[in-house]
């Protein structure tokens, strides 16, 4: 059973996979101070909780957040006696090495998601990953992630329009009914859904016009099916390619990797 973890700077998500499915999706804050027994105990508590019995023999991590890394190593190596792969270290194979500018360090998870998605879907695509970033991966014919865009998260966005001006409140981010908002709430949930919309469409007509062949868009992460519902943006939403390219990257590196 292959233990993935997915770390954003938001969220970290744990998912167990048996070889054919996922058992369980499991989510906690980001948090570099948590350390492996406190791991250990939201995760075994929610396991029992799913009556799952964990017989965890490999692990794989992927993780935008470097320091939180340390304290999940200790966590897999102390409680399951596992040595995990992480994504972006160099003992960690990818299936296709990204062609960007020499120096570049890519963020993982865009890594797996171009992992997972050439997985699923072939090549010459767009990935849209609505995380603390709205990310766009363009993945190559062979493969290969080719580079991107990286826009402020959608809640960033809004949080930012909270915490700059005085008489703007939190708010959620929702469809609105109509685009001419009659009151504060609605004012500001239509500047985001609608310009996170036109954003998407925008960037991805863009690198359509700069890339010389057909490409199809997947979108994911938790805001996709709410975008989604603007317009037509996507060919394909799959809320699990992250946690599908770390079982690719594993396998990849089961078959061809040095650990
Ligand atoms: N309608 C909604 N309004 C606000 N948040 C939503 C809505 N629907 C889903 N979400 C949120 O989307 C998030 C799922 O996001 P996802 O895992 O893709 O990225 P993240 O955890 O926010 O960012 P990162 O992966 O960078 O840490 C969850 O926190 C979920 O609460
Ligand atoms: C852009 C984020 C924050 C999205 O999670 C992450 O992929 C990251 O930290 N990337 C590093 C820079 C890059 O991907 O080019
Ligand atoms: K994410």
């Amino acid at each position: 059973m292959l233990l993935c973890i997915d770390c954003g700077n938001t969220n970290t998500v744990f998912s167990l996979w048996d070889g054919e499915r996922f058992l369980c999706t499991l989510r906690t804050a980001t948090e570099h101070t948590r350390t492996a027994d406190q791991y250990y105990v939201w995760f075994s508590t929610l396991l029992a909780r799913y009556r799952i019995e964990p017989e965890i023999t490999d692990a794989i991590i992927s993780s935008t957040v470097p320091r939180v890394v340390f304290n999940l190593r200790v966590f897999t190596d102390r409680f399951f006696n596992i040595r995990p792969w992480v994504v972006g270290k160099p003992e960690c194979l990818l299936p296709h090495l990204p062609r960007v500018d020499q120096g570049t360090n890519v963020g993982p998870d865009r890594l797996v998601n171009t992992a997972g998605a050439f997985d699923r879907h072939g090549g010459d695509l767009i990935v849209v990953d609505f995380g603390t970033a709205t990310t766009f991966d363009v993945v190559g014919q062979d493969g290969a992630y080719l580079g991107g865009v990286i826009a402020p998260g959608v809640n960033l966005s809004l949080e930012a329009l909270h915490m700059a001006a005085a008489a703007l409140p939190h708010v959620d981010v929702t469809k609105p009914d109509r685009v001419i908002g009659t009151n504060t709430v609605a004012c500001m949930q239509s500047g985001v859904f609608w310009g996170y919309v036109g954003l998407v469409r925008e960037i991805c007509d863009r690198i359509r016009t700069e890339y010389d062949r057909p490409m199809r868009v997947i979108g994911t992460g938790g805001l996709a099916p709410l975008f989604a519902q603007g317009d037509v943006l996507f060919d394909q939403i799959e809320d699990d390619l992250t946690m599908h390219g770390l079982t690719v990257i594993h396998a990849y590196n089961k078959e061809n990797g040095a650990i």
